[in-house]
């Protein structure tokens, strides 16, 4: 039966990203991925695995609405992304927090600017700015660092300015494509205890990730993706090591 949005609007633990008998080809031949059907709930904390090729960022790409399935639909926030409209993807695409094993600061403004600048695209107003941008910058311990532009910072501070500004809105989904894969063990796990902080606050976070070490010691619900197709979805789950 068809996902029914409506019928989930009030519940506390709805699902927010559901997808339905997806399937996306890029071309002729082998689909990326093949008939997924999943539903990740408000609340969850959700990391999703798997080799090289298996499928991983097709999944992400479809929840942003940057690539179209060929089958099959994707639900995000209780809409139905096919019948967005185009003029609408935007500022769909702004209600979600993103985060990027490459960071994708803005190389010439500050940190306070490069947070400051999620919010002004959505025209908040400069007062709200002036009290929000502080706050979480201080939640990622960057409040002294607020002046320092992304060249003047590590890698592990450079991903929590991308973190603090994924997060500024207050997006009810956050998702992140391999946050720590351009990071050394010590500044993965930092973000990982933020990626959880920012969970108990209530974010829905999708975490997909490489790094095995994490998966296993953080136990939680985890999706295994092998050749397009989803072989394993366990709560409290580990690295399954056969792909
Ligand atoms: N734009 C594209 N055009 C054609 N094929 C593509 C395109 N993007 C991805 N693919 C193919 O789709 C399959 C899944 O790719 P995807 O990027 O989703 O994998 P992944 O699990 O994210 O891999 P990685 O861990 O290396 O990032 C791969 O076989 C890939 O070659």
């Amino acid at each position: 039966m068809a996902y029914d949005m409506n019928k989930h609007l009030n519940e506390i633990n709805a699902p927010v990203i559901v997808f339905e008998n997806v399937s996306k080809a890029y071309q002729k031949g082998t689909p990326a991925i093949s008939n997924i059907n999943l539903q990740i709930r408000k609340g969850e904390f959700v990391f999703i695995v798997g080799s090289s090729g298996s499928g991983k960022s097709t999944m992400i790409k479809l929840m942003l609405k940057e690539i179209e399935p060929t089958n099959g639909k994707v639900y995000v926030n209780y809409k139905d992304l096919s019948r967005l409209r185009r003029g609408q993807v935007a500022k769909y695409r702004r209600s979600l927090g993103v985060v990027f094993q490459n960071f994708r600061l803005l190389k010439d403004r500050n940190v306070y600017e490069n947070v400051a600048f999620a919010q002004r695209v959505i025209e908040t107003p400069n007062r709200i700015i002036r009290r929000q941008v502080p706050a979480i910058l201080s939640v990622m311990g960057l409040s002294d660092k607020h002046k320092s532009l992304p060249s003047e910072l590590s890698g592990g501070e450079q991903q929590r300015v991308a973190l603090a500004r994924a997060l500024v809105n207050n997006p009810i989904i956050l998702l992140a494509d391999e946050p720590t894969g351009n990071l050394d063990p010590k500044n993965s796990w930092e973000i990982m205890r933020l990626l959880e902080e920012i969970n108990k606050r209530g974010t829905t976070v999708v975490v997909v990730t490489h790094n095995s070490d994490i998966v296993d010691k953080m136990q939680k619900r985890v999706i295994t993706m092998n050749k397009g197709i989803l072989i394993s979805d366990e709560q409290k789950g580990g690295y399954t090591r056969a792909h």
